[in-house]
């Protein structure tokens, strides 16, 4: 039967990128997402932006919500100083088998777990399962009906420390109203739009940053 289109990713991927090198990882995808099919990925002119915010805050621990074919993944654990570990969610049990393989491709295995399952069922349990006690970064690309309620889970989870930076994907386009209405209007966050375009495309998309405060 016809080959997804995350599979099709994934061979432009292994044929033209090297083992090893994310960068080149990154190029392929995005010539892949250019020329032949779009695909959901935060795409390079965000995916600057998204480069620029995981270097000024140079986190070690990050959560990603919602890997897809794993270049957002690649582009911030290629950032990642050693010792540095990024957890990314996938609920799409195809996404995350295609996802694995980008991420091994790239070579960045050891920085990454990726882990299959509902974001709701899994911030819960973060503490136990990971060890981890709080994230320094947290970039949500998700179903965008769930920004909201799973930013205020990770709050209830006390997931989130003063400083702790959110970046938002998609705040534009599909859009995420609810999200950027209480980030914005919320005490608890220091928040800010990072104007750019949806990826691969001339529509306006772009980022919120939103510093928690505590
Ligand atoms: O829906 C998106 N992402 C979530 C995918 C499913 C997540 C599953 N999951 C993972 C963990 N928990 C749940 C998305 C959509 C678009 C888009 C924009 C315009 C358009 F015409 C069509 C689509 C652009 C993006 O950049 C996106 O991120
Ligand atoms: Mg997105």
């Amino acid at each position: 039967t016809r080959s997804t289109r995350p599979q099709r990713l994934l061979k432009a991927v292994q044929k033209h990128a090297t083992r090893g090198d994310p960068q080149s990882v990154i190029s392929a995808i995005d010539h892949f997402c250019r020329h032949s099919e779009w695909a959901m990925n935060i795409g390079d002119e965000k995916g600057s932006i998204l480069d620029s915010v995981v270097s000024e805050v140079n986190p070690e621990k990050v959560l990603e919500l919602g890997t897809y074919c794993g270049y957002s993944t690649v582009r911030i654990a290629r950032l990642l100083p050693p010792g540095a570990r990024l957890i990314t969610l996938e609920f799409n049990a195809d996404y995350a088998a295609i996802a694995r393989q980008v991420i091994i491709w790239a070579g960045l295995e050891d920085k990454v777990q990726l882990v299959e399952g509902a974001s709701e069922d899994w911030i819960p349990r973060m503490k136990e399962h990971f060890g981890i006690e709080t994230f320094d970064f947290v970039f949500l690309d998700h179903w965008k009906d769930r920004y909201l309620p799973d930013t205020k889970l990770m709050e209830d989870c006390g997931l989130l420390r003063k400083g702790t930076v959110l970046l938002a994907d998609n705040v534009i386009c599909p859009g995420v109203p609810d999200y950027l209405a209480y980030v914005r209007n919320s005490l608890s966050y220091k928040s800010c739009y990072f104007k750019s375009h949806l990826e691969y495309t001339k529509a306006e998309d772009g980022l919120e940053k939103s510093v928690f405060l505590g």
